[in-house]
C-alpha cells in the first residue's frame, strides 16, 4: 500500500507515512464527529416518557455538557493530529521535490531541453507540485478517513439493526462504482484541459521572451488573435472538464441523499408494522443525515486523482531520464583535444557530424572553419557534453570525456559565445560568475584586462549597478566584453571561442580583439570562425563541410593548397574588399 501510494502519487517513503498517519487521524475525526449523536440519543431517551404520557421530562443537564465538551476535545484532538500529519508533511515534501525536479534537471542532458519548452519545464515544478499538493494534502487523507469512518459505522449499525443498516448503506458501494466507472472520461476531460493549459504558458512565454521582435515587425496585432483563441480554448476545455466533474460528483451526492430517503421510507415501513422502536428509528434518521457529509465533501474534490495523473507523469519523465554519467576525480595528461571518428546527429534521420577527427593542440588556436551549417559549433556542444557522440571518442588530455562528469570537465572549460546570458544582478556580481570566490579585486582586474572598466565606471553606481534582467542595458559590444571577463577571471586552459566580432563596430572589434589577446595566452584554443581575415593568424586550421573535415593545417599550408580555405578567403575578400 505504502509503495503503491509512494509510485503513484509521487511521494517519498515519510511523505506516504505522513499521510496514511493523516489519513488514519482523519478517520478517528470523522469517527469522533458522531459522538454528538449519543448526545441526541440520550435527549431522545430523556424525552420519549414525556411523548407517551402526561409525564414531566427531567434533564441531567452535567451529562449533556460532560458529552459535549468531551466530544469537542476528541474531534479536536483528532483534528490536530491529522493537520500536523498531513500538512507539515505534504508541505515540506512538495519543497523537497521541487528541489530534487531542479538538482535532477541540472544533471540533464542539453538533448532533454530540446525536447521540452521552459514554461513546460516551470509548469512541472511550480503548477504540477501545486496540484500535486492539493491532492495529497485536501483529497486523500479526507477519502481515505471517511472511508474507514463510514466503514466503522456502518459494521455498528448494521449490527445493531441489519435492516435499517443496509438502508442506509446501500449507496456506498453506488457511488464507488459511479466514481470508477465515470474515471476514464473525467481523465480525458482532465487531459484535454491540461493540453490546453499547457499551450496558453507557452504562449504567453513565448510573447515575454519576444517582444521587442512581435512589436518591430507590428506582429502584436496577429500575436494577440492567436493567443486570444487559445485562452478561449483553454477556457471552454476548462468548462467542459468542471461540467464533466460535477455532473459525476453530484450523481454521487444526489445517490447519497436518495439513501437518506430509503432509510426514512424503510424505517416507516418497519417502526408502523412495530418492527422498529421509535427510538432506533430516529436515530437511524439523524445519523443518516449526518454519516454522508464527508464522504459528500471528498467527492467534490475528488476530479483531483483525475487531473493529476497527467502532471504526475510528466515528473516521472523528468525523473527517469538518464544522467550524464562521468567521474569526478582524474587526471589529465595535458590539455590536448583529440575528435576520433565521431558521428553525431540531433535526430536519428539526419547526420550532423560524419567520421569525424582532427586535433586541438595545448597552446595553439585551432580554427574551425566551414558553410553555415557544418557543424562547427556542434563539435563545441560535444566538448562540453552538452551531448555524447553517438560513435567515436572524444578526448581531453588522453581522457574519453564520456568517462568525466559534465560539471567537472566544465571546470577546465571556459567559453565566450555571442548569445551572452547575463542576470539580474551587478556588474560586478555577473562577471564574478567566472570564479565563484573571486575577491573584487580579481574582478575589475579581469574588467580591466577585457577593457570593460571605462564602460562600467561610466555606469551610475559603477560595479554595482544593476544590469537588469539579461543585461538588457548593456551593448552587444559590451555583453561580449563581460563575458570575456569572465572567462579571463576563471583561467580555465580550454578556451571555446565563437569568432563573436563578426556583427560589432570598428571600435568594439578592435577592443574585444584586445581582450581576447590576454585571454587566449597559453591556453587550448578552438574557435568558430566566420570570417577568413581573423583565421589567418590561427597556427592551425580545420575545414569542415557537411560534418566532415575536407583539409587541415597552418593557413600557410592551406593557403598553397588552393582548397576550400582559399576559396572562402577570396570570396570573402572579394566581398568585403579586404
Ligand atoms: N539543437 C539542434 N537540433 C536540431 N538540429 C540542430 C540543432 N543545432 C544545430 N542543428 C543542425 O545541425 C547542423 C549543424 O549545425 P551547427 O550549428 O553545428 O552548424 P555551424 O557550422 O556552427 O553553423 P553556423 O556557422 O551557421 O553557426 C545544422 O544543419 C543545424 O540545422
Amino acid at each position: 500500500m505504502l509503495k503503491w501510494g509512494m509510485d503513484r502519487f509521487e511521494m517519498t517513503r515519510d511523505g506516504a507515512i505522513g499521510v496514511l498517519k493523516g489519513s488514519l487521524y482523519s478517520g478517528l475525526y470523522y469517527i469522533s464527529l458522531m459522538f454528538p449523536m449519543s448526545l441526541i440519543y440520550l435527549f431522545i431517551l430523556d424525552v420519549l416518557p414525556a411523548l407517551k404520557g402526561n409525564v414531566r421530562v427531567t434533564f441531567n443537564i452535567l451529562t449533556y455538557i460532560f458529552i459535549m465538551i468531551l466530544s469537542l476535545a476528541i474531534s479536536g484532538f483528532f483534528y490536530y493530529k491529522q493537520y500536523n500529519a498531513v500538512f507539515f508533511t505534504i508541505y515540506g515534501e512538495s519543497a523537497k521535490k521541487r528541489l530534487k525536479l531542479g538538482e535532477k534537471l541540472r544533471k540533464l542532458p542539453l538533448s532533454f531541453f530540446e525536447q521540452k519548452d521552459l514554461s513546460d519545464l516551470t509548469n512541472t515544478i511550480l503548477s504540477d507540485v501545486n496540484t500535486l499538493e492539493n491532492l495529497q494534502s485536501h483529497v486523500i487523507p479526507g477519502l481515505i478517513g471517511s472511508i474507514m469512518c463510514n466503514i466503522v459505522v456502518a459494521v455498528m449499525l448494521i449490527l445493531w439493526d441489519f435492516r435499517m443498516g443496509l438502508a442506509m448503506f446501500w449507496v456506498l458501494p453506488v457511488v464507488i462504482i459511479n466514481t470508477v466507472l465515470s474515471g476514464k472520461l473525467q481523465e480525458k476531460y482532465a487531459n484535454k484541459h491540461f493540453l490546453k493549459k499547457c499551450a496558453v504558458a507557452d504562449e504567453a512565454q513565448e510573447y515575454i521572451e519576444h517582444v521587442s521582435d512581435i512589436v518591430a515587425f507590428n506582429r502584436e496585432e496577429k500575436f494577440f488573435e492567436k493567443y486570444k483563441k487559445t485562452v478561449k480554448e483553454e477556457e471552454s476545455a476548462h468548462q467542459i472538464l468542471e461540467l464533466v466533474m460535477s455532473i459525476f460528483a453530484s450523481g454521487g451526492q444526489a445517490f447519497l441523499k436518495v439513501g437518506f430517503a430509503v432509510t426514512v421510507i424503510v424505517g416507516a415501513i418497519l417502526f408502523e408494522k412495530g418492527d422498529l422502536s421509535l427510538i432506533k428509528f430516529l436515530f437511524y434518521i439523524i445519523s443518516s443525515a449526518r454519516i454522508y457529509d464527508p464522504l459528500g465533501m471528498v467527492l467534490n474534490s475528488i476530479g483531483y486523482f483525475y487531473i493529476i495523473k497527467k502532471p504526475v507523469k510528466r515528473m516521472k519523465q523528468i525523473e527517469e531520464t538518464k544522467e550524464m554519467g562521468g567521474k569526478s576525480d582524474f587526471v589529465l595528461e595535458n590539455y590536448n583535444i583529440v575528435f576520433e571518428n565521431v558521428d553525431f546527429g540531433y535526430s536519428n534521420e539526419k547526420k550532423v557530424l560524419k567520421n569525424l577527427s582532427f586535433k586541438a593542440k595545448q597552446g595553439e588556436v585551432t580554427a574551425l572553419i566551414g558553410p553555415s551549417g557544418c557543424g562547427k559549433s556542434t563539435c563545441t556542444k560535444l566538448l562540453t557534453r552538452f551531448y555524447d557522440p553517438l560513435k567515436g571518442k572524444i578526448f581531453i588530455g588522453g581522457k574519453n570525456i564520456t568517462k568525466i562528469n559534465p560539471e567537472t570537465l566544465m571546470g577546465y572549460i571556459s567559453m565566450v559565445f555571442q548569445d551572452v546570458i547575463l542576470f539580474d544582478n551587478t556588474v560586478m556580481e555577473n562577471i564574478r560568475l567566472g570564479k565563484r570566490n573571486a575577491s573584487d579585486v580579481e574582478v575589475i582586474k579581469a574588467a580591466k584586462m577585457a577593457n570593460c572598466h571605462e564602460f562600467i565606471m561610466n555606469m551610475t553606481e559603477g560595479y554595482q549597478t544593476m544590469l537588469g534582467e539579461n543585461g538588457a542595458r548593456l551593448s552587444g559590444g559590451e555583453r561580449l566584453r563581460i563575458s570575456i571577463a569572465r572567462a579571463i577571471l576563471k583561467d580555465a586552459p580550454i578556451l571555446l571561442l565563437d569568432e563573436a566580432t563578426a556583427s560589432l563596430d570598428v571600435e568594439n572589434e578592435t577592443k574585444i580583439q584586445e581582450s581576447i589577446a590576454h585571454l587566449i595566452k597559453g591556453k587550448t584554443v578552438v574557435m568558430i570562425a566566420h570570417r577568413m581575415r581573423t583565421v589567418e593568424n590561427a597556427d592551425h586550421i580545420i575545414a569542415i563541410k557537411d560534418g566532415a573535415v575536407v583539409e587541415e593545417g597552418s593557413p600557410y599550408e592551406l593557403l598553397k593548397k588552393e582548397g576550400m580555405f582559399y576559396q572562402m578567403l577570396s570570396l570573402q575578400k572579394e566581398e568585403t574588399g579586404f
